[in-house]
C-alpha cells in the first residue's frame, strides 16, 4: 500500500484553515497526512487544533532570535532547516502564516513545494490586511469584487504561480464582517482543493 504524501502546515493564528485541512484529511477529501504544524506565534489557537488532532507541533520565535542578537535570516534558516531535515514534507502549506519568508528560507526547498492561501485575487492586494483593503477599495468604487487564491510561494510576496483562484462578490449592504465571513468560508474550500491539486501534479 503506497504511503500518503506528507504536509507541513505553517500558521500564526486561529487555524481555521488548518482545521479545514485536518478535516479534509480525515474525510479523505485531501489524500495526504499532516505530519507537523509550525507556528511563529506560541499563542496561536491553531496549535491547540493540531494537538487535538494528534499532530506534532513546533513553535519558532523571531523575538527569541532577536533577543539573542541573531537576525531574521538566522531565524528563517533555522526554521527551514528544521522543517526540511526533521520532516522533509512533500508539501508545505502557509495557512495564515504571517511572516514573509526570505530567499534563504526558500533555498531549502528547491522543488518550490510551498503554497500559500491569500485572501485576494492575483496582483490585487498583496501582503497583509488584504480583506480590509479590498473592502475599502470597493467602497471607493475601485473594484466590483474580490477573491481568494492559492499560489506557489516565491520571494516576491503573493506573486507566485497561481494554483487556484476564486472570485468573491461584494454587496453594497455588506459590512466588513460580512465580507470576511464570506471569504473565510471560501478559503476553507480552496485551501483543500489547492493542496490536492498541487499534490496531484507532483
Ligand atoms: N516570501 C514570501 N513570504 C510569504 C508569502 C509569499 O508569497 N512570499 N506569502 C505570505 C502570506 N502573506 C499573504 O498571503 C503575508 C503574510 C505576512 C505579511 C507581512 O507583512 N508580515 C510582516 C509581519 C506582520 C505581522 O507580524 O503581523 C513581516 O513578515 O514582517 C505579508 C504577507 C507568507 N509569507
Ligand atoms: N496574507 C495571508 C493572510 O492574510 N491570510 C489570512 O489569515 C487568515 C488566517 O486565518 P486562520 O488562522 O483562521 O486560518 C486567513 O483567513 C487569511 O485571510
Amino acid at each position: 500500500m503506497s504511503s500518503l504524501p506528507t504536509i507541513a502546515v505553517l500558521i500564526s493564528g486561529s487555524g481555521s484553515n488548518l482545521q479545514a485541512l485536518i478535516d479534509a484529511t480525515q474525510t479523505g477529501k485531501l489524500r495526504a497526512k499532516i505530519i507537523v504544524v509550525c507556528s511563529n506565534r506560541k499563542a496561536a489557537y491553531g496549535l491547540e487544533r493540531a494537538a487535538k488532532a494528534g499532530i506534532p507541533t513546533r513553535t519558532f520565535s523571531l523575538k527569541q532570535f532577536k533577543d539573542q542578537g541573531k537576525t531574521r535570516v538566522d531565524f528563517d534558516v533555522y526554521m527551514a532547516k528544521t522543517i526540511q531535515e526533521e520532516y522533509n514534507p512533500d508539501l508545505i502549506v502557509l495557512a495564515g502564516f504571517m511572516h514573509i519568508v526570505s530567499p534563504e528560507f526558500l533555498s531549502f526547498f528547491p522543488r518550490q513545494n510551498i503554497i500559500n492561501l491569500h485572501p485576494a485575487l492575483p496582483g490585487q492586494f498583496d501582503g497583509a490586511h488584504a480583506i480590509e483593503r479590498a473592502y475599502e477599495a470597493y467602497k471607493q468604487g475601485k473594484i466590483q469584487h474580490t477573491g481568494v487564491m492559492v499560489h506557489k510561494v516565491i520571494a516576491d510576496v503573493d506573486r507566485g504561480q497561481v494554483i487556484l483562484e476564486r472570485p468573491i462578490p461584494i454587496e453594497d449592504k455588506d459590512t466588513l464582517e460580512d465580507l470576511e465571513n464570506r471569504i473565510h468560508s471560501i478559503e476553507h474550500e480552496i485551501i483543500v482543493e489547492g493542496a490536492q491539486k498541487f499534490l496531484d501534479e507532483l
